[in-house]
């Protein structure tokens, strides 16, 4: 029986790094984790211990670390383009390269009434997310983001449900829902205006969440997706990830109190996840767009 070396990538994953501007009074600060990961003809690195094709993944961070400073850091989609395209064409051997980003933005603290220069405060909620991937497909581009933290008080009920003998869960059409959103879109082109599009898929899914009577946090998500795709033409696909922060109405009944909806207990878990693709028919086909390497993007 032949055992066989299958898919493998390689590279340097979480690279914390600062680029800060200061060729003015009033500094600008971009916070990213950067991973790198490389496709080839790697196997004789795995079969026989043979590293003359392997760019060290300490050089892919050194790479990383350089091109912020050479080519300067700006929407994360382009720094990832950027390092995608020096592995696949200037380092002869890679065929591939995948490359995940986080940002972590900051607003300048107000310091007597006046935004400061060279002072920020961490700004919440969401981590902005990108995922490059080059090869000789073509470049792919996923934009993304985190960890968008969200809640609405009221417009939310779950009811008409399947039941069996283990369901006790109520219906409802008045609940909390609350998520912390994970959000990926697939771009068919790279001429995009990243920082523009970026903000106003987030506009839209945001506005799509508060406005909606949602029926199901399934539904949510269909309508997020759809709403995305209806304004972006650029845009060939979205996935949604979301836990259900559940929030359920406490018993307050054994002290003598009613509660109409006002006091919850917010469950950190278990908690649904729901997780939905939303797509373009016959956009253009994926590539390697979706196969991750950190997974942070
Ligand atoms: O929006 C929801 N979708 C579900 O599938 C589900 N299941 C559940 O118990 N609560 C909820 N809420």
């Amino acid at each position: 029986m032949a055992i066989i070396l299958g898919d493998n990538q390689y590279g340097k994953a979480e690279s914390r790094l600062v680029r800060i501007y200061r060729d003015s009074p009033r500094h600008e600060i971009r916070d990213l984790n950067v991973t790198t990961a490389l496709r080839g003809p790697f196997e004789p690195a795995y079969l026989a211990g043979d590293q003359s094709n392997v760019l060290p993944t300490d050089t892919q961070k050194n790479t990383a670390y350089a091109f912020a400073k050479s080519k300067g850091v700006e929407a994360i989609e382009t720094f990832g383009l950027e390092l995608a395209r020096h592995f696949v064409g200037d380092v002869s051997p890679v065929t591939g390269a995948r490359i995940e980003i986080e940002e972590y933005a900051w607003e300048r603290a107000v310091v007597n009434g006046a935004e400061h220069d060279h002072t920020w405060l961490r700004k919440g909620p969401e981590i902005r997310t990108a995922a490059i991937t080059v090869d000789a497909s073509g470049e792919h581009v996923v934009g993304g983001l985190k960890e968008l933290v969200i809640l609405k008080s009221t417009g939310s009920e779950f009811a008409g449900f399947l039941k069996d003998e283990y369901t006790t869960l109520g219906e409802t059409n008045d609940r909390v829902m609350a998520t912390a959103l994970k959000a990926q879109w697939r771009f068919t082109s790279t001429a995009v205006d990243w920082d523009a599009v970026y903000a106003d898929v987030k506009r839209i899914m945001v506005r799509e969440f508060a406005t909606l009577q949602s029926l199901a946090l399934q539904q949510t998500l269909w309508h997020m997706g759809k709403a995305v795709l209806e304004a972006h033409d650029e845009i060939a696909e979205v996935r949604l990830a979301a836990p259900n922060k559940h929030h359920f109405a406490y018993d307050l009944s054994p002290y003598g109190m009613d509660n109409p909806n006002e006091v919850f207990w917010a469950a950190d878990r278990p908690y649904g996840l729901i997780e939905a693709q939303i797509l373009r028919e016959g956009a253009a086909p994926a590539g390697d767009a979706w196969r991750v390497s950190a997974g942070l993007a």
